[in-house]
């Protein structure tokens, strides 16, 4: 009886979970089965959902609380799952990185590159060819702490921050608003080409600010969502747009020929030692019988345009000080005491200027750059679900970046999350700006390194505020700020030593 009593108590139980998870959208998890998630509609799959929100990551977050942790959904007719917490997140991109190192086969990928999105290293699928072209590209985007390469970065670094400064000096004109994106493009620009390929342009030259604007559009497109990435079939509607994101690459890809490849064979020494990242991709060519021409100058492209992510980066650290000019006067005391007044910063100061860096990384959280979704290259499971190979994995970092489990007031712009009690900088492990794995950021280095130059040499000169009565707003879960954005207003700041430089 007691036993009866007992099987029915537990029968009437599980009916109660199961109504409950059902009234929730959940199932409860056995192995093999899928993640929950919503029905798909026909044709939108689920699309609709991810409308309500001001960007798909919203909306992911608000679905956790229907479906949990991880669910399924179907954009369009593809099948896609959705990981929301660290746990997840580590287990699709570390644990079980070598089963998701593909990238969806979205057509705007493969307008953007010469029709075949495999010639680029973001959204290429992984293959031994990707790991070459990491592994040559190593050396000199992730140089180690005082190597040749480092110094030869912190010469560069030295070298444009100076001549920013000058334009920046000349085109300032105070209490009047100045449109600086422009220039801080050409300045980043600069700071990649100088490096990578020996070469530096003038900030009046026509050529290269028409290139810098075309790389810009491309970092802006590149990081917005459109319906045709999952519904092939509204190509047709697309076609005016996807015919303007070929010629936009084309165009690149002449300019970056004629500006700098050409020049680099016509002079190369195959016995010498390669002069720049240039040189060494163009060694490896002759050397390599798996590498072709394209490989060589679709790397070189992808590398320059990192250029694009630094300068939105800087554009909203600055952003960000404007709105919080605290912020912007902590920087300015900790610049002034590392070079005195009296020198240019350096990339050597970065050690001694944590809250600069503190600063950054806090516009990283806040702006929430989307991880590229991973794809499934093999039958496969994630928290114990089945996931089919093919699906698309959203990793929703905005979760990771924003989540009151993870950080004290997530909405409040706080760089001080970032140093420990002794003021050095600390990073939670959860926090993954870069991604993490195999497929982790190659430009991370260069991306830290030149955003603390740039935002530290022109506080250190001038303070920076927006014409009153100005209502900024900057898009979430995106680093990139529209290619026509906010003037700002640089007032040099009333200090001899600094602005005598
Ligand atoms: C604000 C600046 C940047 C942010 C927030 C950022 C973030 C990311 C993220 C989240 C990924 C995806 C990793 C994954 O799928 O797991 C990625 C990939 C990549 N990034 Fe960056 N990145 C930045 C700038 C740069 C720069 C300046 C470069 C080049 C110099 C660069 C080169 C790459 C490359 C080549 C990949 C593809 C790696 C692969 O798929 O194997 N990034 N980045």
């Amino acid at each position: 009886m007691v036993v009866l009593a007992m099987l029915s108590v537990l029968a009437l139980a599980s009916v109660v979970v199961l109504l409950l998870l059902a009234l929730r959208g959940r199932r409860p998890k056995t192995a093999g089965t899928r993640p929950p998630g919503p029905a798909p509609w026909p044709v939108l799959g689920s699309l609709h959902l991810l409308g309500s929100h001001d960007n798909p990551f919203q909306a992911f977050t608000a679905l956790v609380n229907v479906y949990g942790d991880i669910y399924s959904i179907t954009l369009g007719s593809t099948s896609c799952v959705v990981v929301n917490t660290f746990e997840l997140i580590k287990e699709v991109l570390v644990t079980k990185g070598s089963h998701f190192g593909g990238r969806p086969d979205f057509i705007r990928f493969h307008m953007l590159f010469g029709g075949d999105r495999n010639n680029s290293l973001a959204l290429c699928d992984w293959s031994d060819l990707q790991k070459t072209r990491r592994a040559i590209s190593r050396a000199y985007c992730s140089p180690r702490f005082a190597s040749m390469h480092f110094y030869n970065l912190d010469t560069v670094g030295s070298c444009e921050v100076a001549a920013f400064a000058d334009v920046l000096s000349r085109a300032a004109v105070p209490g009047q608003p100045l449109n600086v994106k422009p220039l801080l493009n050409v300045a980043c620009f600069n700071l990649f080409t100088h490096y990578m390929c020996s070469k530096r342009f003038a900030y009046d030259d026509p050529d290269c600010l028409a290139v810098v604007r075309t790389f810009d559009e491309i970092f802006w497109e590149i990081n917005q969502g459109y319906a045709v990435d999952f519904m092939p079939w509204l190509l047709p509607a697309y076609a005016g747009h996807m015919k303007k994101l070929s010629s936009w690459a084309q165009y690149i890809r002449g300019f970056i020929m004629a500006h700098i490849v050409t020049e680099h064979e016509n002079t190369l020494d195959m016995y010498g030692d390669p002069r720049d990242f240039t040189d060494a991709l163009l060694m490896h060519l002759k050397e390599d019988s798996s590498m072709e021409w394209q490989h060589i100058i679709f790397e070189l492209e992808d590398f320059l345009g990192g250029h694009s992510a630094v300068s939105n980066l800087v554009m909203l650290t600055l952003i960000a000080v404007v709105r919080n000019p605290a912020v912007g006067a902590r920087i300015q005391q900790e610049v002034d005491a590392v070079t005195a007044g009296s020198r240019h910063v350096t990339l050597f100061d970065k050690s001694s200027m944590p809250y600069t860096e503190a600063t950054i990384l806090e516009t990283l959280r806040s702006a929430s750059s989307p991880i590229v979704p991973h794809v499934a290259t093999t039958d496969s499971s994630i928290g114990g679900y089945e996931v089919k190979k093919g699906t698309v994995v959203f990793i929703n970092n905005y979760q990771l970046n924003t989540g009151e489990d993870y950080w004290v007031k997530p909405t409040e712009f706080m760089p001080e999350r970032f140093l420990s009690a002794d003021g050095h900088v600390s990073k939670p492990k959860y926090f993954i700006p870069f991604s993490t794995g195999k497929r982790t950021c190659i430009g991370q280095r260069l991306v830290q390194g030149f955003s603390f130059l740039l935002v530290a040499s022109i506080l250190q000169h001038y303070d920076v505020t927006v014409p009153e009565n100005t209502v900024i707003r900057t898009p979430t879960a995106c680093v990139a700020v529209p290619p026509d954005t906010y003037s700002l207003i640089f007032t040099p700041r009333n200090d001899s030593t600094t602005t005598a430089l």
